[in-house]
């Protein structure tokens, strides 16, 4: 049987409960990818340039630590990626995450929230990090998005 897991980051909440919607309505297992240096306010503010985000942001190469690895990740082979849009695509935490792990032969399929952009060029971004795994193109939901909603958006994807 397929086994899915919720994987989400999320500095300020938004996405979190997204998250917990999601897998409450098609009942995975739900994991937050907590960074090892949690984001402050200050680290947030995308109108300084000097700011953390923008930092890492600015930099592809970077790869935020993150607090803790997930021990059973070969159970599952539906993984759902969630995460704020930052700069038009995902933060580059989630690269550090999808790059933590043997995803082979596992689909990935990326949600996010916003402040209004799409999901754009976000894949561009985390298909080098995805490496013989299956990446689907992801979605922006709303931070109230319910149950519903997000039940049939993952019926649509024929998984
Ligand atoms: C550093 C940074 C960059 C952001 N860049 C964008 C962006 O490019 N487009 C957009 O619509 N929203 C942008 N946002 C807004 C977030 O995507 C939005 O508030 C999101 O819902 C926050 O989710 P969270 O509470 O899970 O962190 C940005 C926020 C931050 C902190």
């Amino acid at each position: 049987m397929s086994k899915k897991l919720v994987a989400y980051f999320s500095a300020s909440g938004v996405t979190a409960k997204v998250a917990e919607t999601l897998a409450e309505a098609i009942g995975a297992d739900i994991f937050e990818i907590e960074p090892k240096v949690p984001y402050t306010e200050a680290d947030l503010n995308w109108m300084d340039k000097k700011a953390r985000s923008t930092i890492e942001m600015n930099d592809p190469a970077s790869r935020p630590e993150i607090a803790v690895k997930r021990d059973n990740m070969k159970d599952y082979d539906t993984i759902f990626v969630g995460f704020p849009i930052w700069w038009y695509v995902a933060p580059s935490i989630i690269n550090t995450f999808l790059e933590s792990y043997d995803l082979t032969g596992k689909t990935i399929i990326p949600f996010a929230t916003s402040g209004g952009s799409d999901i754009g060029k976000t894949n561009e971004r985390l298909a080098p990090s995805c490496k013989g795994a299956k990446l689907v193109e992801g979605k922006v939901f709303k931070g109230s998005v319910g149950h519903q909603e997000l039940a049939a958006w993952v019926d649509g994807l024929g998984l």
